[in-house]
């Protein structure tokens, strides 16, 4: 069977998505697209030689019989209405993060699920697909390491733009750190402080560069992650989790090391596209197979989405308050237990 996906937003990712379906991977095709800039649309339509519809909006595009899954790229504020719109219409929906803004809007995606009485939606959490957070997953869950105590985790982007403010270090950036390290723990989160250190002089005036957070999980486990988005030298992720009986590090991206006039080097990469690439092309392709044989998708669930908006609002809160914030979530229904959902 072909999953028939019908595209919401065709920006950045958008585009990219529409790339990797058409042309990578396998048992997904573009039958429609849509974007408040409907040039965008269909320009996509043209530049990747898509045999799709463009509709002049997202409840045209969910109508449409032929679309099986709607793919949510659209800004972040939009995804709400869609993924409520998509899954009401019983349509799988594959939504990049955010799922939802807030707390509430999430929930009332979850309400949506729920009632449809079987899972729909998977969020676009990538880095749950990334070989190197697999294998450290892998180390803790079969005790290679021991309890993990701590987690020294880094996010540094090369530079960002004049638009990106105090609190996209959360919802931007930070948010990936948020779903893959209680993934990683299999843990809850409790708490979180930030903590300003001296600012970059290539961060401008919107924006505090660079923020530690220091994120606490239900069992005790202390998470420091650095977000420092105009590090200069490139796009680096880093992750360190202290176990009991050991240390387990996610992999550098590999390089090759260079051995040359006197110095010995190797690669770092500027941008995170390439960063995450294969991540991206796995994440997808799970949905389309998880959808297509098993008719759920087994990935990040609209639950693991309403984990990231509650613990984003209270990072945010906490760069504003400077107090520690406590993450308060909602029991877990049933319908979204750690047993029935599968994990990659
Ligand atoms: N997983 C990741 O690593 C990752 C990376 C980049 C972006 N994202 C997320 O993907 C989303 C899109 O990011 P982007 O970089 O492609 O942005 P973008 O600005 O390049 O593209 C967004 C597109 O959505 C369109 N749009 C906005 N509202 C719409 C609506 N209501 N209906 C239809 N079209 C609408 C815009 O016109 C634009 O073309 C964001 O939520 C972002 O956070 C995730
Ligand atoms: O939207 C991007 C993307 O999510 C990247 O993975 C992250 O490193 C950037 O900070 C963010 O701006």
């Amino acid at each position: 069977m072909t999953l028939r996906f019908g595209v919401v937003g065709t920006g950045a990712i958008g585009r990219e998505h529409i790339n990797r379906i058409t042309n990578k991977l396998s048992g997904g095709k573009i039958v429609a697209v849509t974007d408040v800039n409907h040039e965008s649309a269909t320009q996509t339509v043209e530049a990747y030689q898509l045999d799709a519809v463009v509709y002049p909006d997202d409840k045209a595009l969910i109508a449409d019989p032929n679309v099986d899954a709607v793919l949510v790229t659209s800004w972040g504020p939009a995804h709400e209405e869609t993924v409520v719109a998509a899954v009401e219409a019983g349509k799988y929906v594959f939504c990049e993060k955010p799922l939802a803004t807030t707390g509430e809007g999430c929930l009332r995606i979850v309400e949506a699920e729920m009632k449809q009485g079987k899972k729909l939606v998977q969020v676009g959490f990538m880095r749950r697909y990334d070989t190197g957070y697999v294998q450290l997953k892998q180390a803790i869950d079969n005790h290679v390491i021991g309890q993990p105590l701590m987690i020294h985790a880094a996010h540094r982007n090369p530079q960002v733009g004049e638009n990106y403010t105090t609190d996209m270090a959360v919802v931007d950036t930070l948010v990936h750190e948020i779903d893959v390290l209680h993934w990683l723990v299999g843990d809850d989160y409790k708490s979180v402080q930030v903590v300003f250190p001296r600012k970059t002089q290539f961060a401008h005036d919107k924006l505090h560069d660079p923020q530690l957070f220091i994120i606490e999980t239900q069992s005790g486990i202390v998470i420091d992650v650095e977000v420092f988005v105009n590090c200069k030298y490139g796009y680096d992720i880093q992750c360190e989790v202290i176990g009991e009986e050991g240390i387990a590090k996610l992999p550098e991206f590999p390089s090759i090391v260079l051995r040359k006039d006197e110095k010995l080097s190797a690669g770092i990469l500027n941008d995170w596209k390439y960063r995450f690439m294969d991540a991206y092309n796995i994440e997808i392709q799970d949905f389309i197979d998880s959808v297509t044989k098993k008719g759920e998708p087994q990935g990040p669930t609209s639950w693991d989405g309403y984990i990231a908006a509650v613990t984003s609002d209270a990072c945010v809160k906490a760069q504003q308050t400077g107090e520690k914030e406590l993450i308060e979530l909602q029991e877990r229904p049933d319908f979204y237990s750690e047993k029935k959902t599968q994990t990659v």
